[in-house]
C-alpha cells in the first residue's frame, strides 16, 4: 500500500453524534480469572466521521467494536446508536437496528457458501424486506472492482475478493454506520485504496459514519482522526495525520 495523502472534509457535519459510547466497560470472566478488556470509554462518533482505532494487541479494540456494534453487552455503560439506546432493545429488536442501520466489514466474512455473489450482496436487503433492484447490486460489485463474478459462488474467489463481496454486502444497504474490523487485511495493496477511498466517499458524501479497527499506519491514514487504546482506556488521538505520524504514536504506546 503507498502512503498516498487521503483528502478529508472541510467541515464536521452537524447534529447529534450517530455513536455515543458513554462510560463503557467489559470484563470478561472464565475459569481463569476476570480480564478488564474496557475500563470506562467515553466517545462521540459525529455524524459523518472516519475514525480509526489502534493500539496494541490486547489493548481493546474488538472489544469495543463489539459492544458499539451491540454484538456483546458491555459490563456497565451506555451505547446509544441514531439516538437508539443498545441496552434497551431484546434480541430481536437489536437484530432490526443492525440490518438497517449497520454495515459489518470483518474478517470473518459471513459469506453464505451456497449463494452466489449476486446473492449474497442482495441478501441484506432481503433481510430487511426490500427488493434488491439488479442495478444497485451491479453497482456495488462494480465499485469493489467484482463486476463479471456475479455468478461465482465464495469458494470460487480468492481471499482478498471474498472480502470484497463482504464489503459490497455492507454498503447496499447504505448503512448509517459502518464497524470495520481490518478490513484491508487479505487486501493488495491497489484494491485496499480501492476500498479505503469507498469508506472515505461514503462518510464525505453520503454522510454515513464509519469506526473502523486496524493495525496499519497507512489504512488508518484515511480516518479523519485515530483513536488510540491501550489496556483499555482511550489514550489520545491524532488529526488528519500521516502514516509516519500514526506508526510513531503506535511505538511510543507499544514502547
Ligand atoms: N471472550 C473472551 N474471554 C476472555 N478474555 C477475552 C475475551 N475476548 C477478549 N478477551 C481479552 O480482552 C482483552 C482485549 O481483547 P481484544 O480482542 O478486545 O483486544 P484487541 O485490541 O482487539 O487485540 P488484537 O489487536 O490482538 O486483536 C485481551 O486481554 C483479551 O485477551
Amino acid at each position: 500500500m503507498t502512503a498516498t495523502a487521503p483528502t478529508y472534509p472541510s467541515t464536521a457535519p452537524a447534529g447529534p453524534p450517530a455513536l455515543l459510547l458513554d462510560s463503557i466497560t467489559k470484563t470478561y470472566r472464565s475459569k481463569a480469572g476476570a480480564v478488564d478488556a474496557l475500563r470506562g470509554v467515553t466517545y462521540h462518533f459525529a455524524r459523518g466521521s472516519f475514525t480509526a482505532v489502534m493500539g496494541p494487541s490486547g489493548s481493546g479494540k474488538s472489544t469495543l467494536l463489539q459492544c458499539a456494534a451491540g454484538l456483546d453487552h458491555p459490563t456497565t455503560g451506555t451505547v446509544v446508536l441514531n439516538g437508539v439506546t443498545l441496552l434497551g432493545l431484546n434480541e430481536v429488536e437489536l437484530t432490526k437496528l443492525r440490518r438497517a442501520e449497520m454495515g459489518f466489514v470483518f474478517q470473518a466474512y459471513n459469506l453464505l457458501p451456497s449463494l452466489t455473489v449476486y446473492d449474497n450482496v442482495a441478501l441484506p436487503l432481503r433481510l430487511t424486506g426490500r427488493r434488491p433492484a439488479r442495478n444497485d447490486v451491479q453497482r456495488v460489485l462494480e465499485q469493489v472492482g467484482l463486476e463479471g463474478k456475479a455468478k461465482r459462488r465464495p469458494a470460487e474467489l480468492s481471499g482478498g475478493q471474498q472480502q470484497r463481496v463482504a464489503i459490497a454486502r455492507a454498503l447496499i444497504t447504505r448503512p448509517s454506520v459502518f464497524f470495520a474490523d481490518e478490513p484491508t487485511g487479505a487486501l493488495d495493496s491497489g484494491t485496499s485504496r480501492q476500498i479505503l477511498g469507498l469508506l472515505r466517499e461514503a462518510t464525505d458524501r453520503a454522510g454515513q459514519t464509519v469506526v473502523m479497527v486496524t493495525h496499519d499506519p497507512v489504512a488508518a491514514a484515511y480516518a479523519e482522526r485515530v483513536l488510540f487504546l491501550s489496556d483499555g482506556l482511550l489514550a489520545g488521538h491524532l488529526d488528519r495525520a500521516t502514516p509516519a505520524q500514526i506508526a510513531a504514536a503506535m511505538s511510543d504506546l507499544e514502547g
